[in-house]
């Protein structure tokens, strides 16, 4: 090292959303840019360091790092605040009320994170939605990257929200959710008003989360570049249509399988049991009830960090899944059940069906449990970071979309991929029970070449000389010239 820094490695500061998808994802992308020698500097909100501290590896993880530190700034909810179901309106309204100008504040004070073995941070990474950080970095100077944690094809459709509102499909007041939808170039044959991103479902365009979604999405063109957790062979026509707005775009995914090959090249440790970065302790318990179930027989179930259910749909789903008889791993979060009052009674008969062929945990070691012999299929809320991992694993879906990107994302799923079923908008025992032997048993065999393709490409996609290898090559090339 010498005074000048001109010997210390590139600076770069990645900065997600407080939600347990986004910093999944935005971790991953940490150890890959470790992986290539640079130092990383990850904000995170003081509740979720602490969640991660006391539930998940990652401090052992990242200590064979010294380029990397975690910082922490408040995410501007009181510790208390639920942070899910209906609460997810509140983060973005904090996050740009109270964390941006703390950011700011913290940036400056510390000359962008410089230290006496740090260079000052040359190039942030920011969650898609930050526009308070594009400012930021272009006041001062810098560049600013940043990185969408959803689809390609959500972003996409948020990026047209004013041509889908001047062409009257918007808003949709739940209106007509079959009627199909014509202003989102590279969707117009399989897309209709249900399967827009939920910031759509609205009444009124002055809905405070829509405008957010719009204004944050619309933004991105004033980045420097962009960053997308997909593959050319996955969303490549929508790859081309963002490509016409963001020309310096990044497609690095599945960045999970990315990391775990790019791992595995360099003979270290692979990241499917360790990586994990929970906000809930991971209940192990459930793979050793999964090595004694037979190969392909249990419907994984979990509906990731934000969903919540009301004890009727919980009701519908548990029927469903009994009737069907078919075994399932079922994740119910702590924080997940609408009203719990704690003495609702269960049902005999879902109480004896599920201990004869269920098995249920506050958390899962998920990519560990996608990855089991033993699981079959999965009925998943479509959370982007989980169908990746689903479709890596080999699993046929079955979509349960709850909010945001996850209703474009099923429709994907199921009529462009064609490797699950979607039953948005539906919570029926009967219709669950179908959908699930459907999924299992009856349909499985159209689902399993499509996904096997899928996986394949995938493997292609981030192994050297792909497309997403290449683009991450790009990526850590344009992070060095930052620095000089
Ligand atoms: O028991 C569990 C359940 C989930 N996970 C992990 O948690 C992550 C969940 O991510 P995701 O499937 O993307 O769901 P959310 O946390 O709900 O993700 C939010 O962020 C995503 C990325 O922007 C969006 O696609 C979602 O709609 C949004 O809810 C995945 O890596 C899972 O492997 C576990 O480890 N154990
Ligand atoms: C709380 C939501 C705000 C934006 C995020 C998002 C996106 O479109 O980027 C999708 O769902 C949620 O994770 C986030």
């Amino acid at each position: 090292m010498d005074s000048d820094g001109v010997n210390l490695a590139p600076h770069v500061l990645i900065f997600p959303v407080p939600i347990q998808g986004h910093v999944n994802t935005m971790l991953r992308l940490a150890e890959l840019l470790c992986l290539s020698g640079l130092d990383v500097t990850f904000l995170i909100s003081e509740f979720n360091h602490n969640r991660l501290l006391k539930h998940s590896t990652v401090a052992s993880r990242f200590a064979k790092y010294p380029g990397f530190r975690f910082q922490t700034v408040s995410d501007g909810l009181p510790d208390d605040h639920p942070r899910a179901g209906e609460g997810f309106v509140d983060i973005l309204p904090a996050l740009l009320r109270v964390t941006a100008p703390l950011f700011k504040k913290m940036m400056t004070e510390t000359n962008f994170f410089a230290s006496a073995s740090q260079r000052p941070v040359s190039c942030i990474i920011a969650d898609g939605v930050m526009n308070f950080a594009i400012d930021f970095a272009i006041e001062n100077g810098i560049s600013i990257l940043y990185f969408r944690t959803t689809s390609s094809a959500s972003f996409w459709a948020c990026f047209r929200m004013t041509e889908l509102t001047e062409a009257g499909e918007l808003p949709i007041k739940g209106e007509g959710m079959d009627l199909p939808v014509k202003s989102v170039p590279a969707m117009e044959d399989f897309l209709r008003r249900r399967d827009l991103p939920g910031y759509c479902r609205i009444n009124d365009l002055n809905d405070i989360t829509h405008q957010i979604l719009k204004r944050e999405t619309l933004q991105t063109t004033r980045a420097h570049g962009l960053i997308l957790n997909t593959f050319e062979d996955l969303e490549g026509p929508v790859l081309s249509q963002i490509r016409k707005h963001c020309p310096r775009l990044y497609a690095i995914g599945p960045n999970h399988y990315h990391l775990q090959t790019r791992m595995e090249a360099k003979h270290t440790e692979t990241t499917t049991s360790g990586a994990s970065a929970s906000f809930w302790e991971e209940d192990r318990k459930c793979l050793v009830w999964l090595d004694s179930q037979p190969e392909k027989s249990v419907i994984y179930v979990s509906f990731g960090s934000i969903t919540v259910v009301t004890r009727d749909q919980l009701l519908e789903l548990w029927y469903g899944l009994v009737n069907s008889g078919q075994r399932f791993l079922w994740v119910i979060r702590p924080d997940s059940i609408m009203g719990k009052d704690g003495k609702s009674e269960i049902p005999a008969e879902l109480e004896a069906g599920t201990r004869e062929k269920g098995y249920m945990v506050g958390w899962a070691p998920q990519q560990e449990v996608l990855n089991h012999p033993a699981v079959g299929g999965f009925l998943t809320h479509s959370g982007w970071n989980s169908t990746l991992e689903s479709i890596v694993a080999g699993v046929p879906m079955l979509c349960w979309p709850y909010f945001a990107d996850q209703f474009i994302n099923s429709r994907f799923v199921s009529e462009v991929w064609k490797i699950g079923l979607d039953m948005k908008d539906t919570c029926d025992r009967l219709i669950v029970e179908k959908m699930v032997r459907d999924l299992m048993d009856v349909r499985r065999e159209e689902f399993l070449p499509r996904i096997d393709r899928m996986r394949n490409l995938a493997k292609k996609a981030v192994s050297e000389g792909g497309s997403s290898y290449n683009d991450f090559e790009d990526l850590v090339d344009f992070i060095r010239s930052t620095a000089v």
